[in-house]
């Protein structure tokens, strides 16, 4: 259910720019990997070509390769669709579907990828993903009712919950946390070190703190200037990131000297 990512020598271009240049990195399973760098350094635009999210945007496009498990997510024939069941996304505003019921919106991803389940499969599906995104208890007793009803922090579980509920094998989270209180961040938070049990989980944070709170390994981005390309400039354990970073940037960064 967890996998290995070896991303080699991707460039990533909106049209003609070049947003992301040459990176190369290997992300282990079972795992939490943080990218953290200054606005504008490709950390988002990095993280969609995992699960070819930036496919949508039109003209975005790359080079190079991103294996999982060894199979390139841009081989010929390789569905994009596939691609995201396999490798599940978190974004920064929880987005669940207004008009749908708690347990409709667990069980959205898998409706969509036609997965036919009976009600008795459905129901089991919903609590199990619900349990694994620490939401069941507060939500059991109103599996009917709006997921738009709940709190900020419980609606971004509840997208975690829907992300769950397809068993990707990778979570992308796209700044989880940047709309939640503190006491959501935590939750959310303990969440991912439980998700790292079961999944490969990359997460882009600002938030220097919870990458050193949640992260075993963290990769810092930067950009020379405006116009220029995206690099990864250190990526290593995260212990060490914060405390002996390699590279003069990664330490001006960390200690919150730019950015
Ligand atoms: N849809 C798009 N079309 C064209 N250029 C884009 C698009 N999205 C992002 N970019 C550009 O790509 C570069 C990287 O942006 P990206 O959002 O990936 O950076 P980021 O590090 O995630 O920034 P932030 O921390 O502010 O979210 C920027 O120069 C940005 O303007």
């Amino acid at each position: 259910m967890s996998k290995r990512i070896d991303i080699k020598d991707l460039n990533v271009y909106y049209g003609d720019f070049l947003a992301v240049q040459d990176v190369s990195l290997r992300i282990e399973p079972r795992s939490v990997t943080a990218f953290i760098g200054p606005s504008g350094c490709g950390k988002s635009t990095f993280l969609r070509t995992l699960n070819r999210m930036h496919e949508v945007i039109p003209g975005a496009r790359v080079e190079g390769s991103v294996l999982m498990d060894g199979d390139d997510l841009y081989g010929p024939g390789v569905d994009p669709v596939n691609v995201r069941r396999q490798v599940g996304m978190v974004f920064q505003r929880a987005n669940p579907f207004p008009t749908m019921s708690i347990k409709e919106n667990v069980l959205a991803g898998v409706k969509l990828n036609d997965r036919r389940i009976s009600a008795s499969a459905a129901n089991e599906l919903a609590e199990r993903a619900l349990r694994g995104a620490n939401l069941w208890e507060e939500v059991k007793d109103r599996l009917d009712k709006p997921g738009s009803g709940l709190s900020g922090g419980q609606q971004q579980r509840l997208c975690i919950a829907r992300a769950i509920a397809v068993q990707p094998e990778v979570i992308l989270m796209d700044e989880p946390c940047s709309a939640l209180d503190p006491i959501s961040t935590l939750a959310i938070e303990d969440l991912i070190n439980d998700l790292k049990n079961d999944y490969t989980v990359v997460i882009v944070t600002h938030n220097m703190q919870q990458a050193a709170r949640v992260s075993d390994r963290t990769a810092f981005f930067n950009i020379a200037g405006t116009g220029k390309p995206g690099r990864l400039i250190e990526y290593n354990d995260t212990d060490k990131m914060f405390s002996r970073p390699e590279v003069q940037a990664t330490e001006d960064y960390v200690s919150g000297r730019f950015g």
